[in-house]
């Protein structure tokens, strides 16, 4: 299986966002990937008051990433979108699983919400504008569990424990718009953890750069190993990295250090 992380700088300009979204996918295409994973909030990050609306999973956005599996033959996981909810005050955040032939395969709704007041860094409530998710989702990809989360979901090891130990997830996947101040000293340990604590792999594609109003994305979207070893990773601004996942290795790596089956709680 080759996965590719894609790394954009989406911001107000939804068709703009759409288009470098499906420019870097046919690039992963090209680069012969099986599964493309785009960033959280793909769609639009811009201030508020300009969001364009909302629309169900099969919306014009649900149909614009149907099309480009489709077109190009691969999985593609489109990071998150602005889902319309019950709720006309919040959306829900989220993420959609395209298989080859454009069907969707799956969709997850961030459970975890970036309310955090860092004074003078970070401003965040996400849950003014976003319902939370209650369902943890893994989705087969030709034959490869796939355990889906979003962005602040990677702080809460219980919810990949689970993907892991209930759903027999062994690649964990994590689109993200990472803040810049915390991504300098949190990210990438939180992606290792994650891949060394569940002897899985993680792939994760982040936004990277400025984004009205105020927000700087840290980006470095990357692959890790079972081992927690980083495969590959986006260097600043927009782009992509590809890595190849070794089923083998994850079974040596299990079956030499079986902290998984030493669980006692
Ligand atoms: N933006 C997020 O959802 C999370 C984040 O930036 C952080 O956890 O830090």
């Amino acid at each position: 299986m080759r996965v590719a992380v894609c790394q954009l700088n989406s911001r107000e300009d939804r068709k703009a966002n759409l288009a470098a979204a499906e420019a870097l996918v046919e690039r992963a295409a090209a680069a012969g990937a099986d599964l493309a994973l785009l960033p959280e909030f793909v769609d639009y990050l811009g201030p508020d008051a300009h969001m364009p609306a909302p629309e169900p999973v099969d919306g014009e956005m649900g149909q614009f990433f149907a099309g480009v599996a489709r077109r190009l033959g691969i999985w593609l996981i489109a990071g998150s979108i602005h889902e319309r909810g019950p709720d006309p005050a919040r959306t829900w955040n989220t993420s959609l699983v395209f298989d080859r032939s454009g069907t969707l395969a799956a969709s997850y709704r961030k459970i975890h919400l970036y309310d955090v007041e860092i004074p003078g860094r970070v401003s965040y409530l996400e849950s003014a504008t976003v319902a939370p998710g209650d369902q943890p989702v893994v989705v087969d990809v030709e034959g490869l569990r796939v355990g889906l989360s979003i962005c602040y979901d990677l702080r809460f090891p219980e919810l990949y424990r689970q993907l892991v130990v209930d759903g027999g997830a062994l690649l964990l996947v994590v689109p993200a718009a990472f803040m810049a101040h915390t991504g300098r000293d949190h990210w990438e340990v939180l992606l290792r953890a994650r891949a060394i604590e569940n002897q899985c792999f993680v792939a994760a594609a982040g936004q990277t750069g400025d984004h009205e109003p105020s927000r700087t994305c840290y980006g470095r979207s990357m692959v890790v190993d079972p081992w927690g070893t980083v495969l590959t990773q986006v260097p600043d601004g927009p782009g992509l990295a590809v890595a190849d996942l070794d089923l083998d290795r994850l079974r040596t790596i299990r079956a030499e250090l079986p902290s998984l089956a030493n669980r006692r709680l």
